[in-house]
């Protein structure tokens, strides 16, 4: 039976419609391909470029299409990076190096892994942002699975016409609230990519198990519908029945196809967000990515910087300014750790407390249902002064501030001087994103200080000088935790991802960085891959604890052994060698 014909007997199936991965009787691994010739340059994951040996252009056809040299990855490496800083402008380079993706995968993240701290914030944040603004203009080749509802009946056909046959890892957005940008309809097609792109360098997931997924189910931006270049579908989002309608369809023929697949749910606006998670979490193992990666990686850099100050978290009054999914999802992380270093729910209930864009969350407001478990007693508050963001720094002695509003410069100088009159050093986390989102920039926050505040932002910024110290900046990123978060859940065949899963993935991550960086909130991003293996260690040991690891060899393993295993499946971008 040729390759890819009968979906049911999913083993028998190659790795992709093009090639298979083999052990050779030597024990190392070989491609084997399932083309030939031209096709074999047109192919990103099979495409080795003028690296193909001459042993390789004359078995498969390559003699007298390739330029002579036969090059090593090490040059093309050095050569690839030469043209990308010939690349002017961010974007420049994001579109340079998209088109690296698609014509050469493993030289793609070879050079990203060669130039992570570089290029991090190329391919995902801050620039994705510009990239899934300017989609349709830089729409290139297809990559990934787009669902429409020009498609959706025919999901099944769709899923099918996937090359890949044993994908572990699906992005998937429906792009209604993309970082802080909002509604961005197709084009949130590129946080999709930007994020798989991280599994593969940083979570060790090869590029054939990961799939990036468009949802487009419309846009409610009327600019978008009317513009003659946009790609996406030209008609208002669904919403309701429909809308679910839809992503229960996708969500039947993911399983069917990929029935070893786990979905990140990425930038689902707060409207949808936790009802998708919490209606498909135990029919597919699946996370949001902003609910629940945000939660993990903020409380981590949270517990970190307690730890700078000589202090624990259940000392500290938290000010979380944001109730979306990623203020919903930090708030529940924050309660949960203070949980766990033993106080009680009133207790937390007064060092903890959520802001949307009416103020204070309180519990005689009417709000959705998501917010009424994040808010805070009237009783409690009644003799304050206000409960607007300053209002509420001021009276309930805030000593972290958490932005995940998505609105610049809402920690202003009198926000921050008014959590430093409570502690002598406060956390100041701006977390939004990209960084014209940010709710402060770090160099005023540290000159408000006067160097004293712990700063963490969601986008990479560069140190600070101030007062003759260098401060670096944290990058609070979920970009710390989703990669080992997924990968430790692929490892261990996860039937489900528990919340418990989630929190071990945080203190996996603070200590991490407590060993080797003792005096940061967050490791250096050119070390996201060594906190991945840690973080999805932790993954792998709390599920099998829960009870959801179906993967029985990993049961088995001590915590040596477990760390050995990850380290093994951690994919790597080099050229396999082909065999026939
Ligand atoms: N650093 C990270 O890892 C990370 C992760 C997730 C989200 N974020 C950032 O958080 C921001 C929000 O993302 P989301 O996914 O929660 O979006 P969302 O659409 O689910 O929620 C946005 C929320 O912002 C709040 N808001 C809007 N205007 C406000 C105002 N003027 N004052 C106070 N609150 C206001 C509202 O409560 C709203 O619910 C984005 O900028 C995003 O980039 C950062
Ligand atoms: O994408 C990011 O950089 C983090 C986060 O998921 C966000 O939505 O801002
Ligand atoms: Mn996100």
């Amino acid at each position: 039976m040729p390759p890819g014909e009968d979906p049911m007997s999913h083993k028998t199936l190659p790795l992709t419609d093009h090639y298979d991965v083999k052990r050779g009787e030597d024990g190392h691994r070989y491609l084997r391909p399932l083309v030939r010739g031209f096709n074999l340059t047109r192919i990103p994951l099979l495409n080795k470029g003028t690296a193909f040996t001459a042993e390789e252009r004359e078995a498969h056809g390559l003699d007298g299409l390739l330029a002579p040299q036969v090059d090593s990855l090490e040059v093309l490496i050095e050569r690839a990076y030469r043209e990308f800083s010939k690349r002017g402008a961010a974007l420049e380079k994001h579109v340079y190096l998209r088109n690296l993706q698609d014509r050469n995968e493993v030289l793609f993240y070879a050079l990203l892994s060669h130039h992570v701290e570089e290029m991090l914030p190329i391919v995902y944040t801050p620039t994705v942002g510009d990239a899934v603004k300017k989609f349709s203009q830089i729409y290139r080749y297809p990559r990934g699975l787009t669902l429409s509802t020009r498609t959706i009946e025919r999901a099944e056909q769709a899923l099918a016409n996937v090359p890949l046959n044993d994908v572990r890892i699906i992005v998937a957005t429906d792009s209604s609230a993309i970082l802080g940008i909002g509604d961005q309809g197709f084009g949130g097609m590129a946080i999709s990519i930007g994020k798989l792109s991280l599994y593969t360098v940083a979570g060790g997931v090869g590029p054939d198990k990961t799939l990036p997924v468009e949802l487009d189910v419309g846009t409610g931006r009327a600019d978008l519908r009317e513009d003659p270049h946009y790609l996406g579908v030209k008609h208002e989002r669904l919403t309701g029945e429909e809308y679910f309608a839809f992503i229960d369809k996708f969500v039947e023929a993911t399983i069917q196809r990929y029935p070893k697949a786990i979905i990140q749910w990425e930038d689902f606006s707060k409207d949808a967000a936790f009802e998708v998670l919490a209606r498909y979490r135990k029919v597919v193992p699946s996370f949001n990515d902003d609910i629940q990666g945000t939660g993990a990686v903020v409380l981590a850099g949270v517990l970190n910087a307690c730890r700078i100050k000589g202090e624990a978290l259940k000392d500290q009054v938290v000010v979380v300014h944001g109730a979306g999914a990623g203020g919903a999802g930090v708030a529940a992380a924050i309660r949960e750790g203070m949980h766990r270093e033993g106080l009680s729910p009133d207790e937390i209930a007064r060092r903890v407390f959520v802001l949307d864009s009416r103020g204070l969350l309180t519990d005689d407001r009417s709000m959705e249902a998501y917010k009424q478990a994040l808010a805070t007693p009237r009783a409690l508050v009644s003799g304050w002064s206000g409960t607007d963001l300053l209002g509420v720094v001021r009276e309930a002695k805030a000593t972290v501030l958490l932005g995940l509003s998505g609105v610049p410069g809402t920690f202003d100088e009198d926000i921050v001087k008014a959590a430093l009159a409570n502690t002598p050093r406060p956390l100041v986390f701006p977390l939004s994103n990209p960084t014209a989102h940010s709710e402060a920039l770090p160099e005023d926050i540290l000159r408000w200080t006067d160097g004293a505040a712990i700063v963490a932002t969601g986008s990479p910024f560069a140190p600070v000088e101030h007062g003759g110290q260098t401060h670096e900046i944290g990058q609070g990123n979920n970009a710390f935790i989703f990669p080992g978060l997924g990968f430790g859940a692929i490892l261990a065949r996860v039937r489900e991802i528990t919340d418990e899963m989630v929190t071990e993935a945080a203190y996996a991550l603070a200590d991490y960085t407590q060993a080797h960086h003792p005096g940061r909130t967050y490791p250096p991003v050119n070390e996201l891959s060594q906190a991945s293996v840690q973080v999805a260690v932790a993954v792998i040991k709390q599920a099998i604890k829960d009870g959801v690891a179906t993967e029985f060899s990993v049961r088995r393993l001590s915590d040596g052994e477990l760390r050995a295993f990850v380290e093994r499946k951690f994919w790597e971008p080099k050229f396999l060698p082909y065999h026939s």
